[in-house]
């Protein structure tokens, strides 16, 4: 047996392993394989007669990073509640390693980490106390763990001060830390970006992906800023009118959704009329956009130019991550 804690409700209970066979296939509690790190089916929720959640369906595959996206009160906190067993959903099905949330929460919060939007930091106490508080409450026994964690996060330095004299970065930072005291196998972090300056969200986000790369922890992280989670997510899922509308890596949504890319060349060719070989042609002073069928097509365009012109640079305007967005909007929508 060992002793492990729910951090929901910071109260310390006692499982036994049995149930895990780390990231690999899991073992449900029916005896069933079950692939997936996380697999969502057909989940509904409602509060009162507010049906918020309505036959959301989504994996997660161990060791990614998946963005949840949806505008606000699209349900994604919601979700993660009933992913950690906080609150149960109406139907569907739900396995987090083989754990069923409605049955194991207090084993799916022992072995996944969350943050919310109140960090649950104590305030008045330093961040060495808060962490070691928690460490303590968690069952957590290597004494490097709580020097390591500040030093990810750069908080060496600044853990004698009260957290309450903390910048909200420091905080973020901290929330993480007492997150990942007892290495979960998820975290769980619900807009964890929130109030941050660009510098602020630029390092939270560059240490998780870090601390994904060098420990492997499957993280899922809700928000609705899109562009910040483009360049650290292996996958999105993207939460709109109560349900998943789609799921995939960017280059997954592109290959559905683009069918046409927009380039935008510099260079000092001027074009006769709107189209170079054929294509659709858009002439911007310095710059042309091109609208093409496909990446192969690039080429085709710059061969033609370099026979007479100069190429400063070449970059596709429509495959960012809010550009697909709206293509799947669109798709669904019709
Ligand atoms: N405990 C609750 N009781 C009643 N309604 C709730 C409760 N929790 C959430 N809701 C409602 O469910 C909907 C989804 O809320 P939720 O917080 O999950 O959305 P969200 O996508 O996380 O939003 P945000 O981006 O603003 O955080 C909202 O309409 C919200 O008012």
């Amino acid at each position: 047996m060992e002793k492990i804690v729910s951090k929901e409700s910071n109260v310390i209970y006692s499982i036994s392993r049995w149930s895990f066979i780390w990231n690999l296939w899991y073992l449900d509690k029916g005896g069933a394989l079950v692939h997936a790190m996380i697999e969502v089916k057909g989940v509904s929720k409602s509060f009162g007669d507010q049906l918020v959640l309505k036959d959301v369906n989504f994996t997660v595959e161990p060791g990614q990073i998946v963005g949840l996206l949806g505008p606000n009160g699209a349900g994604k906190t919601t979700i993660i509640r009933i992913l950690n067993g906080v609150i149960k959903a109406e139907a569907g099905t739900i396995s987090i390693m083989g754990l069923s949330p409605n049955h194991h929460g207090d084993e799916i919060r022992a072995l996944s980490g969350i943050v919310t939007e109140s960090a649950g930091l104590y305030h008045q106490m330093t961040g060495k106390e808060n962490l070691d508080f928690f460490a303590d409450l968690y069952g957590v026994t290597d004494a490097n763990q709580i020097p390591k964690l500040l030093k990810l996060f750069e908080l060496s330095g600044h853990e004698e001060k009260p957290v309450g004299t903390y910048s909200t970065g420091m905080k973020k930072r901290l929330a993480l830390c007492k997150a990942l005291l007892h290495n979960p196998k998820i975290l769980f972090l619900d807009e964890p970006t929130n109030g941050l300056d660009p510098d602020g969200i630029k390092m939270v986000l560059s240490y998780l992906k870090k601390y994904n790369e060098e420990t492997g922890t499957t993280i899922i992280i809700c928000s609705h800023l899109l562009h910040q989670l483009e360049p650290i997510c292996d996958s999105f899922a993207f939460l709109e009118n109560r349900t998943i509308i789609e799921q995939g890596s960017i280059s997954e949504l592109e290959k559905t959704y683009l069918t046409d890319i927009i380039v935008r060349v510099g260079t000092n060719f001027t074009p006769i009329g709107n189209t170079i070989v054929g294509y659709p042609c858009e002439h911007i002073p310095g710059e042309i956009l091109v609208t093409l069928p496909s990446k192969e097509e690039i080429s085709t365009i710059l061969r033609e130019l370099l026979k007479n012109h100069q190429v400063y640079s070449v970059d596709i305007v429509n495959n960012d991550l809010e550009s697909i967005y709206f293509k799947v909007r669109e798709s669904v929508n019709r």
